[in-house]
């Protein structure tokens, strides 16, 4: 492992792996042209802006660590593609297919720069205390309600997710869904797999000319609400906001007049306090009877119980779940009473299509989130880049080019109180701030500045300044 020069003294590779947020901050070898070193990543399906960019020569690459002293955990079977953006990084990068316990997590955390995670991770407060090295999480996924995203953020570690790469599979499976439950197709499908023949068309129903309301109207909502329309249903959404509908769906003012007046009713709102138990046994009583629920969201939505009781007495015809409250970790045989008190309730009923949380499970969603998540954990390591991020203020300055060899980017993530920029630019202030941009977002700020005309001991000094700061979570300085 190579040695990095830290001013005058020399650290050796492996303090500086131990503790990288510290040393990569702390390390000022100007010595190697980090250039030199850096391998592009291989254009990715979706077409690859890190690629892109790495391919105009004059852009100068920031990374005054060797790329190999770069750990990175990713859980959850996250794709290929993001594998391989991280690996031309040259990073370390170990992969497992399945989430882990609490306790492995910690484990395996402590040692970690970066960890990639899907929906099943949790990122608590307690595993995010032991992770002394973490800098970045990347969520290869839409939902971050599995991430103390504050927590992380007062402690100077940057969540980013994919926002939207996944939301077309979801509106997709619930179409899908609509015309299942509607013609009963799952009952009809098991029972001849059984070997009955059972032709019915009682209760069968075509879904043209049918009303889908839509519990919030965000991404995967009005992406629903556009197909939809084009089957001939009639649309209608309710969202806590005021939104502007596609093509002719309209916005009901209440949750009680959306559940009147639908006869399909499909959930798309993010895990909140405010959406907990959302549907329980006063809204199944305010829906139309006979007609039909659908969760792809996530599980706390559904009060699941109460939604067993409805489709007991007739309320509701059909429902399709796709996440619940407790999940597994990894495949197996594991939807039993041990996981949820009344999975084999719910597996007993009719007409209800149980998914082991799929809705976002597409080669083309999977394959463009690896990309996209994995190139935004690439700017942050490199770049110090929070475009995106889920938990800090989004704060990026054009790159630096090899035209400006002796110039140095300080990456300050501090405290949001008075008085922390005249402290941060008494320091620069000797100094030529070619520019800088600073942002904050509640208790947390982050600020970005490049420097030109600096020796390795002015970074030094710089960076030994900032870091005496009473304000000061992270200091970084890239090169
Ligand atoms: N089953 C699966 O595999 C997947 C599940 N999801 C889940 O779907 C959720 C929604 O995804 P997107 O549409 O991308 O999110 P989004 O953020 O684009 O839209 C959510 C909408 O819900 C609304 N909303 C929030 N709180 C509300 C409330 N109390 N009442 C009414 N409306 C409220 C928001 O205003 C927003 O318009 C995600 O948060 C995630 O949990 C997302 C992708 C895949
Ligand atoms: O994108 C989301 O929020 C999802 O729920 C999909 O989660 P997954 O990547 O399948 O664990």
């Amino acid at each position: 492992m190579s040695n990095v020069v830290n001013g005058d003294a020399e650290v050796s590779g492996e303090s500086y792996t131990n503790n990288l947020t510290h040393t990569v901050s702390a390390s000022f070898s100007i010595s190697s042209s980090p250039v030199a070193t850096y391998t592009s990543p291989s254009p990715g399906k979706a077409g690859s802006l890190l690629a892109r960019t790495a391919t105009r020569t004059s852009v100068k690459q920031l990374k005054p660590f060797a790329t190999e002293d770069i750990k990175i955990l990713l859980l959850e079977n996250i794709n290929k593609t993001g594998r391989d953006v991280l690996t031309a990084q040259g990073y370390q990068v170990e992969y497992l297919k399945s989430s882990l316990p609490e306790d492995e997590l910690i484990e395996k955390i402590r040692d970690v720069h970066v960890i990639g995670i899907r929906s099943k991770t949790k990122l608590t407060a307690r595993v995010l205390r032991e992770a002394k090295n973490l800098l970045v999480v990347g969520c290869f996924c839409i939902g971050t309600n599995q991430v103390d995203t504050q927590f992380a953020a007062q402690h100077g570690v940057a969540v980013f997710n994919s926002p939207f790469s996944n939301s077309r599979s979801v509106a997709e499976l619930v179409i899908g869904e609509i015309i299942a439950l509607a013609r009963q197709l799952g009952d009809r499908s098991s029972e001849l797999h059984k070997g009955t023949w059972n032709k019915v068309s009682s209760g069968c129903w075509e879904i043209r000319g049918k009303t889908l309301g839509i519990i919030g109207y965000g991404h995967i909502g009005s992406q629903l609400s556009v197909l939809a329309e084009a089957m001939g249903m009639t649309v209608i959404f309710f969202d806590a906001v005021n939104l502007m509908a596609m093509g002719t769906a309209k916005q009901v003012p209440t949750l009680e007049a959306l559940l009147q007046g639908s006869d399909f009713v499909t959930c798309h709102v993010p895990e909140l306090p405010e959406t907990h138990k959302m549907i329980s046994s006063q809204e199944f009583g305010q829906m139309r009877t006979g007609s039909y629920l659908i969760n792809a969201s996530r599980g706390s939505v559904i009060d699941i119980p109460a939604l067993i009781d409805a489709m007991r007495a007739g309320k509701v015809a059909g429902a399709a779940l796709d996440v619940y409250p407790s999940e597994p970790g990894g495949n197996g045989d594991y939807f039993n009473n041990e996981l949820n008190s009344w999975a084999e309730d719910l597996r007993s009923l009719k007409n209800i299509i149980l998914t082991p949380h799929i809705g976002g499970s597409t080669e083309e969603a999977q394959s463009a989130i690896g990309v996209e998540v994995s190139e935004a954990l690439v700017r942050y390591v490199n770049e110090g880049a929070t475009l995106g991020a889920v938990n800090m203020p989004e704060v990026n300055l054009r790159s630096l080019t090899m035209d400006e060899p002796n110039h140095v980017r300080m990456i300050y993530i501090h405290h949001n109180v008075p008085g922390v920029l005249r402290k941060v630019n008494e320091i620069l202030g000797d100094h030529n701030v070619d520019k800088q941009m600073t942002d904050s977002r509640g208790d947390v700020a982050y600020l970005m500045a490049d420097i030109s005309d600096v020796s390795g001991s002015v970074i030094k000094e710089l960076y030994q300044s900032l870091e005496s700061l009473s304000s000061r979570i992270v200091t970084r300085v890239l090169y």
